[in-house]
C-alpha cells in the first residue's frame, strides 16, 4: 500500500505543538495526537489496563474505572524508572494504532503526528520528516501555568523528564518558532506547501 508522507510535530511541554497542529488541521491535513490517543487507549485497551495496574496499583484508575492522570502524573514525572516502564507498556500499542491510522489516511498528501517524545536521536519511527516547535523555556512554563492546574515545580519536573532541546534539534528537519514574536500562520503555510508538493528542502 502506498502510504502518505508522515510528518512528526514535536516540541517540549508548552511549545505550542497543539496550536501548530490545529493550523495543519484547518488546512485539511489529518492530525494524530499521540498524547490524547495514548490516553484513550489507556482507558480502553485491556492489556494496557492490566499492565498499568500491575505497575502502579489500582489507584491508577478512579472509582469509575477511568485513567487517573493526575495520580499517575504525580508518580511518573518524579521517577524516571517508573516513567520508562509506563512508556514500555503504552508505546508499542500507540505505535501500532498510529500505523493503522496512517493506513486509513492513505489518500491524504501527507499526515501529521503530534507527540512530545518521538524525538530521541535515531528514534524516528516511520516518520519521513520531523518539525520541532520551539519557544523559550520561561514562556513555555508560563503558558502551562495558565493552561493547566499544575504547579511550577510539576511543570519543571516534566521538562526534566522530556528530551532536551539539544536532542530535539538533532532530529529536526524543520523548525517552527513559536516565541509569539514570529507569526505562526506563514511558517505553517510554508511547510504545508513544501509537504503537499513532496518537495523537500529547507
Ligand atoms: C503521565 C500522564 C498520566 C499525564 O497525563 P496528564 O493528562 O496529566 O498530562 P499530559 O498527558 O497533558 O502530559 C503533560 C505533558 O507531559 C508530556 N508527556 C506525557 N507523557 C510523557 C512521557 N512519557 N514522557 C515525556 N513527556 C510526556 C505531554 O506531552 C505534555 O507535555 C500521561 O501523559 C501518560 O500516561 N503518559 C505516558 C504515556 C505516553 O507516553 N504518552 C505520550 C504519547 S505515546
Ligand atoms: N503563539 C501563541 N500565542 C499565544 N498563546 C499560545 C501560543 N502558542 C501556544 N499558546 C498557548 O500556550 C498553551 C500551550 O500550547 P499548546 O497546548 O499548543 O502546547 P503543547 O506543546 O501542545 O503542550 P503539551 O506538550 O502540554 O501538550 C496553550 O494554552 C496555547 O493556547
Amino acid at each position: 500500500m502506498l502510504l502518505p508522507l508522515q510528518i512528526g510535530i514535536t516540541g517540549g511541554i508548552g511549545s505550542g505543538k497543539s496550536v501548530v497542529c490545529k493550523l495543519f488541521s484547518c488546512l485539511g491535513i489529518p492530525v494524530y495526537n499521540a498524547d490524547s490517543r495514548a490516553k484513550w487507549l489507556t482507558n480502553h485497551n485491556l492489556q494496557i489496563i492490566k499492565s498499568v495496574v500491575a505497575l502502579l496499583g489500582s489507584d491508577a484508575y478512579d472509582a469509575e474505572g477511568l485513567y487517573n492522570t493526575s495520580y499517575v502524573s504525580s508518580l511518573v514525572f518524579k521517577n524516571e524508572d517508573l516513567l520508562k516502564k509506563l512508556n514500555a507498556i503504552i508505546h508499542p500499542v500507540v505505535m501500532q494504532d498510529t500505523a493503522d491510522w496512517v493506513e486509513n489516511h492513505a489518500t491524504s498528501p501527507y499526515v501529521v503526528k503530534e507527540a512530545a517524545i518521538m524525538n530521541k536521536a535515531g528514534d524516528r519511527n516511520a516518520l519521513d520528516f520531523v518539525v520541532v516547535v520551539e519557544a523559550p523555556l520561561e514562556l513555555r512554563v508560563s503558558r502551562i501555568l495558565q493552561r493547566d492546574k499544575r504547579s511550577e515545580d510539576e511543570i519543571r519536573a516534566i521538562v526534566k523528564r522530556q528530551v532536551s532541546d539539544e536532542e530535539r534539534k538533532k532530529v529536526a528537519d524543520f523548525f517552527i518558532n513559536n516565541d509569539e514574536e514570529s507569526a505562526l500562520i506563514p511558517q505553517v503555510l510554508k511547510l504545508h506547501n513544501i509537504f503537499k508538493a513532496g518537495k523537500i528542502s529547507n
